[in-house]
């Protein structure tokens, strides 16, 4: 996959060389391409933004400069047309569902904005999603895509090792992951749970999906009602 992130914050996207996103770049799994938007502008001061049609507070980030950016991006692979995605507060709500759509792609550009957001024409013209990673404003989108492009770098083929699986994530069966525990057994006074002591592996996972489907109508009954629950899943909760 090639991911292109264009920001007037390059270094805001330094953290994508580091850890899963980073060792996917090595790996060639995951390519990111980082660009300034000032590149694109003419005049001396470099000036990506404007004040708002209509009033209002803050500034409004120029088309000119994006369309320039987003023109020269495509066009450095005329054989494809890249997914081009921008993290707004009006986006549609990200998601694992949406990651996994996302992580199917061979090419992402992302439009990082600024100020209150970018001339809604770019948007008509240019984005393929909006998308928003939760209900609060940040000031700019770079996070968001350090967000999304985790989500999705992790997804990628070979990306996990061996010991970790996205299909074991939470959210993956529609759930809250269960509460994890590693060594010492007893910490605190509290102890690990025996069933996971057991090595009944059948066992095991019968805990941790009730522990999954009692925190998930605890904290998320929104997930409750979407995820498929089986007869036995419904006993738990029933009890
Ligand atoms: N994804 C996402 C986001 C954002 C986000 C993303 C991009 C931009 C570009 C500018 N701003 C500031 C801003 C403030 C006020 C109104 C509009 N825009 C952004 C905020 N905020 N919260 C999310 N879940």
């Amino acid at each position: 996959m090639r991911a292109d992130v264009v920001t007037i914050f390059p270094a805001y996207l330094e953290p994508l060389r580091l850890s899963l996103v980073g060792r996917a770049q090595e790996r060639g799994t995951l390519e990111v391409r980082t660009h300034d938007l000032r590149a694109w502008t003419s005049d001396v001061h470099r000036t990506v933004d404007d004040a708002p049609y209509g009033g209002g507070p803050g500034m409004v980030m120029r088309p000119e400069p994006w369309d320039a950016a987003l023109s020269e991006i495509a066009a450095s692979d005329p054989a494809r047309r890249p997914r081009v995605v921008v993290p707004t507060p009006a986006g549609r709500p990200f998601s694992q569902r949406h990651a996994e759509e996302l992580a199917q792609e061979p090419w992402l550009v992302f439009c990082c904005g600024r100020y209150e957001g970018i001339d809604a024409r770019v948007i008509e013209t240019w984005a393929d999603d909006e998308i928003s990673i939760g209900d609060y404003v940040l000031a700019g989108g770079e996070v968001a895509t350090l967000v999304i492009l985790e989500a999705v770098a992790r997804l990628l083929p070979g990306v996990l090792g061996n010991s970790a699986s996205a299909a074991d994530d939470s959210f993956s069966d529609g759930l809250l992951e269960a509460p994890a525990y590693t060594r010492p057994q007893v910490w605190r006074g509290v102890e690990v749970p025996a069933v996971l002591r057991s090595g009944d592996h059948a066992a095991v996972a019968r805990w941790r999906r009730a522990q999954a489907l009692r925190r998930t109508v605890a904290r998320r009954p929104d997930l409750v009602a979407q995820a498929e629950l089986s007869d036995a899943d419904r006993a738990v909760l029933d009890a």
